[in-house]
């Protein structure tokens, strides 16, 4: 089994007289691989996202997430994966420890003050590890996030917006932290995110969605490049407003062969 996630024909609709929200994802994503997904507001990021937790049922296709299908088998799977995402706050009037534990407890974490030691020397937490979540900062809230999506050390790993509103230094700590855990574990990790540099960093492959559909993907560098862009942020507003040069006439104003 090298897929850490398998979506096959994968569709949400909200509400019947509304055009589907997901409409016929298919994707896989390997072990050990940082996949992106991408899009405007509304494309379909979240709604993907909640559905690969288990949150939201699908209303058809078929999502296998370390080899466990999520429809029959998903507290196998969701054991073994964790989450971030900004929309979801920790309990605020307990103690970043207290937090940690609880989390802990939920994924059965064996040796669980040790791996709480672990994670708040790695992500920096023990200077506020017994301050009330509530009180912290934002950037030290992300830290907490961070460390309560590794807290089962998981082989899959879902990230919404890690960095959304964090200063562009703490930002940065936190691609770093991600890419260590990945480079240490081998965790597959998908991640939904409007920062585009951050996706180029860490993505080997993206997808980008529009109205629920992939209507382009591939790795970072080579989108560019057949784009004849210079980053992916020019990419992402390509596709966004439709203003793609198309192939035959980017060749001829790059004085490409054709
Ligand atoms: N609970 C809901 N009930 C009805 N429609 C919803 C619900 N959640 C999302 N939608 C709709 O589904 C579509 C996709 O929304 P979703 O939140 O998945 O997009 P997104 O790509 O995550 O957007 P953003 O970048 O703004 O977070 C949108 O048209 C949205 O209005």
């Amino acid at each position: 089994m090298t897929q850490a996630l398998i979506v096959e024909k994968l569709l949400k609709t909200y509400a019947p007289d509304r055009p589907p929200a997901v409409d016929g994802l298919d994707f896989t994503l390997a072990r050990g691989a940082t996949m992106g997904l991408l899009g405007g507001n509304g494309a379909g990021k979240t709604t993907t996202i909640a559905m690969l937790l288990g949150l939201l049922v699908p209303t058809s296709g078929r999502i296998i997430a370390l080899g466990h299908d999520m429809a029959t088998d998903r507290f196998a799977a969701l054991a073994r994966m964790n989450f971030s995402s900004p929309y979801i706050a920790l309990p605020h009037r307990i103690s970043v420890r207290e937090n940690l534990t609880v989390y802990g407890h939920l994924y059965n974490v064996p040796g669980l003050k040790r791996r709480i030691a672990q994670l708040a020397e790695e992500l920096q937490l023990t200077d506020f590890i017994d301050r009330p979540a509530g009180e912290l900062s934002a950037g030290q809230k992300t830290r907490v996030a961070l460390a309560k999506a590794l807290i089962n050390t998981p082989e899959l790993l879902l990230l919404d917006e890690p960095t959304a509103s964090l200063d562009p230094d703490t930002g940065d700590w936190v691609r770093s932290s991600i890419e260590r855990y990945r480079a240490a574990t081998g965790c597959a990790i998908l991640l939904a995110s409007h920062n585009m540099a951050e996706v180029e960093r860490l993505c080997g492959h993206v997808l980008m969605l529009k109205q629920g559909r992939v209507v382009d993907e591939g790795a970072p560098a080579d989108l560019v490049a057949r784009y004849g862009r210079e980053d992916l942020e020019q990419v992402f507003l390509d596709i966004a407003r439709g203003t793609r040069v198309d192939d035959d006439t980017r060749g001829t104003r790059d004085g490409d062969a054709a």
